[in-house]
């Protein structure tokens, strides 16, 4: 079968984009495709599939299946490449314009240079959802989740969790060197503690608007960027008094800045770019 892609990625977070407005793909074979696309020997070589398709509720729809074919429920790098990709082939003529993921509705806004190219992406990704049953994360009060002792692999940590309409679990760290990203965070993704699995970040913070971030993502492992989790750990780092509502924060990730922002309404605002690699046929068996 031969599958027409667009490969994307904001900030080294690299995905397979199929465009679903020009043809259809069986539900049944989206877990093996994401698997066998993002295979680096034998497939094309992603952190997972994104689908572009229509939406009955926003002008354009999105789906997100991570690397080991499991879905996700939205992807902040992934909405910014959906934008991208949306405004440059005239599916959406507007530069404000909403997507629909399995979490929420969010609305993009796409930023144009002199030259009318695009220059940045600002997703609205909506409020954070902080109640432990919304992340979800077992064993303790119904409240937020703030600092909270996590005992993992012998070691004492504190973790602050927050669902971005996908969980993630934060981790604050004296220096991101130091950050135990691949002892634990594949121990974490898979702690009993989240029903759901999670998304695992570690951040240094180096000011009261900036931090360093490394990112251990459900599903896919280590990625360059999370934008989902860099919205968590500037809601966390909030929550845990290192940063006020209100202000821009730069999140320095190992693919580059992103510009993130919790406004006093409550929506969390993420800012950055987008860019297309490669198009082609994917030959799948
Ligand atoms: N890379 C993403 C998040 C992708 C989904 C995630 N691994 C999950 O399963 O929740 C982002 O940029 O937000």
């Amino acid at each position: 079968m031969e599958i027409p892609f667009t490969k994307m990625h904001g900030l080294g977070n690299n995905y397979i984009y199929l465009d679903l407005f020009r043809f259809e793909i069986k539900e049944e074979m989206l877990p093996r495709l994401a698997r066998a696309v993002s295979d680096v020997h034998t497939g094309i070589g992603s952190d997972g599939l994104i689908l572009i398709q229509p939406s009955e509720v926003a002008d354009v729809g999105m789906r997100i299946f991570n690397k080991d074919g499991s879905e996700g429920n939205t992807c902040g790098n992934g909405l910014r490449c959906v934008a991208k990709y949306v405004s440059e082939n005239n599916i959406v003529s507007f530069r404000k314009f909403w997507i629909e993921t399995k979490a929420n509705v969010v609305e993009a806004a796409v930023e144009l240079d002199e030259n009318d190219d695009i220059k940045e992406i600002t997703i609205n990704m909506g409020e954070p959802r902080l109640k432990r049953e919304q992340i979800p994360m077992l064993g303790g009060p119904a409240s937020k989740i703030i600092a909270e002792p996590f005992a993992v692999d012998g070691q004492q940590l504190q973790v602050t969790a927050i669902s971005m309409g996908n969980p993630h679990a934060v981790f604050f760290v004296d220096s991101i060197e130091d950050a135990p990203l691949h002892e634990l965070g594949p121990v974490i993704e898979k702690d009993a503690r989240f029903p759901e699995g999670v998304n695992v970040e570690f951040v240094e913070i180096l000011s009261d608007r900036e931090m360093n971030f490394r990112v251990w993502e459900r599903g896919s492992g280590v990625t360059e960027a999370c934008g989902t989790g860099a919205c968590a750990a500037v809601v966390a780092a909030i929550l845990n008094g290192f940063m006020k509502k209100g202000e821009r924060i730069c999140v320095h990730l190992s693919g580059g800045d992103l510009f993130i922002h919790w406004d006093k309404q409550g929506q969390v605002w993420m800012t950055g770019g987008a860019e297309v690699i490669a198009t082609g046929v994917f030959y799948l068996s």
